[in-house]
């Protein structure tokens, strides 16, 4: 069954939202955005969080140290990579943490896709290539470029209620991964996140 994360939770309330729906994975940004929180929050929203639902800290050329210091308070226990880390980068990580990492691609062609398709980390996450924004733009971007038996990757950009259904058959991901999609006038709203995670169990 395909899975489902929900990024860029901010409040109490959208903790509340998820405990009731489950999704498979929620995401915490730590990058510039407007949905960025500080340590104080994640750990509050992290304690209230389900123990069935995985956290994913969302990282923008972060410090390492920074990374570290969230995963050994448990706030995270996994690790989204949207920016340009390198190899050097992620062999760090690999050798002095214990935790998947899911590294994101902003997708321009199908060579670019190919030549990344054995990077040493646990996943890939393909995202809509935007050239001011790391992330959460809300745009789809061409799935077709995505070669016939890729290796488990989440599918991110532009998803919503609308077009998931489509999107999973096109590609088949691992997990769909949802943040400007579940939103309405910048807030996380219940209803959308309860409608896409409805679509996604149910198929
Ligand atoms: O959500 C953000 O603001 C964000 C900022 C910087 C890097 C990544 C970010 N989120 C990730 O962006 C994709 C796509 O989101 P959308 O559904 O198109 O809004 C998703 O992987 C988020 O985890």
């Amino acid at each position: 069954m395909t899975k489902i994360k929900i990024c860029g939770l901010k409040t109490l309330k959208d903790i509340q939202a998820v405990n009731k729906y489950m999704p498979d994975y929620i995401g915490f940004v730590f990058a510039e955005s407007k949905r960025k929180i500080d340590l104080a929050t994640a750990r509050l929203l992290r304690k209230n969080l389900s123990s069935d639902i995985r956290s994913v800290g969302v990282f923008v050329n972060a410090p390492i140290a920074f990374i570290q210091e969230l995963y050994k308070e448990n706030i995270i226990d996994m690790i989204q990579l949207h920016g340009d880390e390198d190899l050097t980068y992620i062999h760090e990580l690999n050798e002095t943490l214990n935790a998947p990492v899911i590294k994101a691609i902003r997708v321009q062609s199908q060579k670019q896709l190919l030549s990344v398709k054995n990077f040493p980390s646990a996943y890939l996450l393909l995202d809509t290539y935007h050239k001011n924004q790391y992330g959460g733009s809300g745009i789809s971007f061409n799935r077709s470029l995505i070669p016939k038996d890729y290796r488990a990757f989440f599918l991110a950009g532009g998803l919503n209620a609308e077009n998931i259904k489509e999107a999973i058959s096109d590609c088949r991901p691992y997990c769909i991964d949802i943040s400007s999609g579940v939103e309405t006038e910048g807030a996380k709203d219940e209803e959308k996140i309860r409608e896409v995670i409805k679509i996604v169990k149910g198929l």
